[in-house]
Order: C-alpha cells, then sequence, then structure tokens
C-alpha cells in the first residue's frame, strides 16, 4: 500500500517529476483510474491551495472527493492509549480512523504543528495514528514537520524554470508576526537533498532547523552573501525551532526585496504576508514563480493520486 507522508515515499523523484509534468501536459488521460474510488480530505487546518488543488486532481483522476473541515465541524479527538476521557476530547482516534476508512479508499489529512509540544509534533501523531488505524492509504498535505505535496510542487516548478545543470537555491527565513510552522522549510530541504544544486539556508543565527533535517547543508547567516548570484530564491518564515514555536525576531531587514533578489527567480508556498515577507514589486514582478508554483500542487497532488490509486490494484 502507497502512502504518502514525506519524501521519502517518492522512490525517484525525477521520474516523479517527469510523470507530473505529462499528467500536466494532459491531465484527463487517466481519467478512468479512480472510477468507483473516493477521496476522503480532512482538514484541521485551514487551506486555499492545498483544498482546491488536491480535489481537483482527485477529479482529474475520475475519483468521488468527500471534504471535512475536521478541526472546526469534527469531534475533538483524543490519541492517548487507555484515557479516561472525561476531559475535553470526545472520540478516540480508533474509532474515528475506522469509520472514516468505511466512508473513503484513500484519506488526506492536514494537521499542523501545535508549536507548544515538541515532542508531540515531531511524533506525527495525527498522521500516524490515521495510519495506524484507518488501514487504507494517507496522504500529508502539511503535518506537522513536513509538507511533501508543496515540495513535490516546488520540485516540479524548479524543474520548469531551471536551465542549469546546478543551480544556486537558496532558502532565505523571512519575518512574520505570527508563529509559523517548519513543515514548509523541512520539506523544501529534503527535497533539495534529492537533487543536485547548489543549496544554502539563510536565517538570522538561532533560527536553525531542525540539525537531523538539514544535515550538511550549508548555512549562510549572512543573507546578502548567501543571496550572491542565486538562480532560485524560495522564501520562508519559520518560528524560533530550539526554542520551540517562539517569535524571537521580526527584523524586516530579513524581507525579501527586488533588490536582493537581484536576477533570481522567487518562490514561496502561499499565503504570504506583502510587505512583511516580501515586498510588491518582487511578488508582481517577472520573477515571481508563486502562481505556477500553486499551479503545480495540481500535478504534484495528481501523480501522488495515480500512485496511490496503483497501489491499490496490486
Ligand atoms: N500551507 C502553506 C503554509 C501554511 C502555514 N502558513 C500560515 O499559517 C500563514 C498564516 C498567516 O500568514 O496568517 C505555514 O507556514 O506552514
Ligand atoms: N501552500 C499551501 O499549502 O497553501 P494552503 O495552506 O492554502 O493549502
Amino acid at each position: 500500500m502507497q502512502h504518502y507522508l514525506s519524501l521519502q515515499d517518492i522512490d525517484s523523484l525525477s521520474q516523479w517529476v517527469e510523470e507530473a509534468k505529462s499528467l500536466k501536459a494532459a491531465p484527463l488521460q487517466h481519467k478512468s483510474l479512480g472510477a468507483g474510488k473516493t477521496i476522503c480530505l480532512l482538514f484541521f487546518n485551514n487551506s486555499l491551495r492545498t483544498r482546491l488543488s488536491t480535489q481537483k486532481a482527485a477529479m482529474n483522476l475520475g475519483m468521488e472527493v468527500i471534504v471535512m473541515n475536521f478541526g472546526s465541524e469534527g469531534w475533538a479527538l483524543e490519541y492517548g492509549d487507555g484515557t479516561i476521557m472525561d476531559q475535553g476530547t470526545s472520540e478516540h482516534i480508533k474509532e474515528a480512523a475506522k469509520v472514516v476508512a468505511q466512508y473513503c479508499d484513500v484519506v488526506g489529512i492536514r494537521a499542523f504543528a501545535s508549536l507548544t509540544n515538541k515532542e508531540q509534533d515531531e511524533a506525527e501523531v495525527v498522521l500516524n495514528n490515521f495510519k495506524k488505524y484507518a488501514g487504507i492509504p494517507v496522504i500529508n498535505m502539511e503535518s506537522s514537520v513536513g509538507h511533501p505535496l508543496q515540495a513535490l510542487a516546488d520540485a516540479i516548478t524548479l524543474s520548469e524554470n531551471n536551465s542549469k545543470k546546478k543551480p544556486k537555491v537558496v532558502l532565505s527565513w523571512a519575518p512574520h508576526p505570527k508563529a509559523l510552522p517548519h513543515a514548509v522549510a523541512n520539506s523544501f530541504v529534503e527535497m533539495m537533498h534529492l537533487q543536485d544544486a547548489d543549496f544554502v539556508i539563510t536565517h538570522p543565527k538561532g533560527y536553525d532547523l531542525n540539525p537531523e533535517i538539514t544535515k550538511n547543508t550549508k548555512i549562510e547567516y549572512d543573507q546578502d552573501k548567501a543571496l550572491e548570484d542565486a538562480d532560485f530564491v524560495y522564501v520562508k518564515n519559520w518560528s524560533n525551532y530550539q526554542d520551540y514555536g517562539k517569535v524571537l525576531n521580526q527584523d524586516k531587514n530579513w524581507t525579501m526585496t527586488a533588490k536582493k533578489l537581484g536576477k533570481a527567480k522567487f518562490m514561496h508556498c502561499l499565503p504570504v504576508r506583502r510587505n512583511v515577507v516580501v515586498t510588491d514589486e518582487v511578488l508582481d514582478g517577472e520573477q515571481s514563480l508563486v502562481i505556477e508554483q500553486a499551479k503545480n500542487r495540481t500535478y504534484a497532488a495528481q501523480i501522488v493520486l495515480k500512485k496511490v490509486l496503483a497501489s491499490l490494484e496490486d
């Protein structure tokens, strides 16, 4: 059974990117593959792109789609084993996951990091419990530690816009008023490790991501230096990882500007705070790839669903 929980579920990134591009060229070529199959999309958090692009991808493959805003409309779920449920939670994951699995063949789950409980977040409690009890393929639509559908769409976008054998790609931290998760940055880093590039991460001192994820990636604390001769600049805020979930820095000197970007292409997963993360000039300019990235979310989801559907036939 093929799950899509992290980048590790991709056997060959370059092959998946090529197949996704072929789906983009003719999105309805496998319209009968998903006939009679249903996907449930469960959202514990807000979404625009993930919700619509995953639904569109499923429709392109002929699947039926059920969407539920679980966070606001479902029962509060309990994950603990043996809990006496006389507090805030109403339903145990053991029943909930098994019940959901009776209505669909595949389940997609969005469950962001709490940013308050590092241990629980890193254990991917929501995703892993659905995997454990549902018994059907689970797709990660952004979890505590990863956003592999976004990273796959980013890989497609890089491939479409790159003309060099070894492009310079920079992941640059940016300020943000809210505490944001590490998931997008983590998956982008993992995706970059799967291809040949001169990859650099730049962020203020003390804002290091999980070192188990960044591993041997080059980290340059001087943003201007990191951005020199960049071909692609991926901008993202994340809250502090060491002092978990805290906003310790909102330095506007890290905002991406046209001057800093130089000749590079600009990338961001969206939604983006204009004139905090990046200036209007960059977003409205020719070098921005953000709308293409969002478009590629459909084909990233479609290649994942195609692999998952194929695995159901095995
Ligand atoms: N799925 C794309 C990003 C989702 C989330 N961003 C946010 O929550 C931004 C919300 C705001 O700007 O108010 C994140 O960074 O992981
Ligand atoms: N990039 C992304 O995942 O967007 P949404 O949060 O709107 O789904």
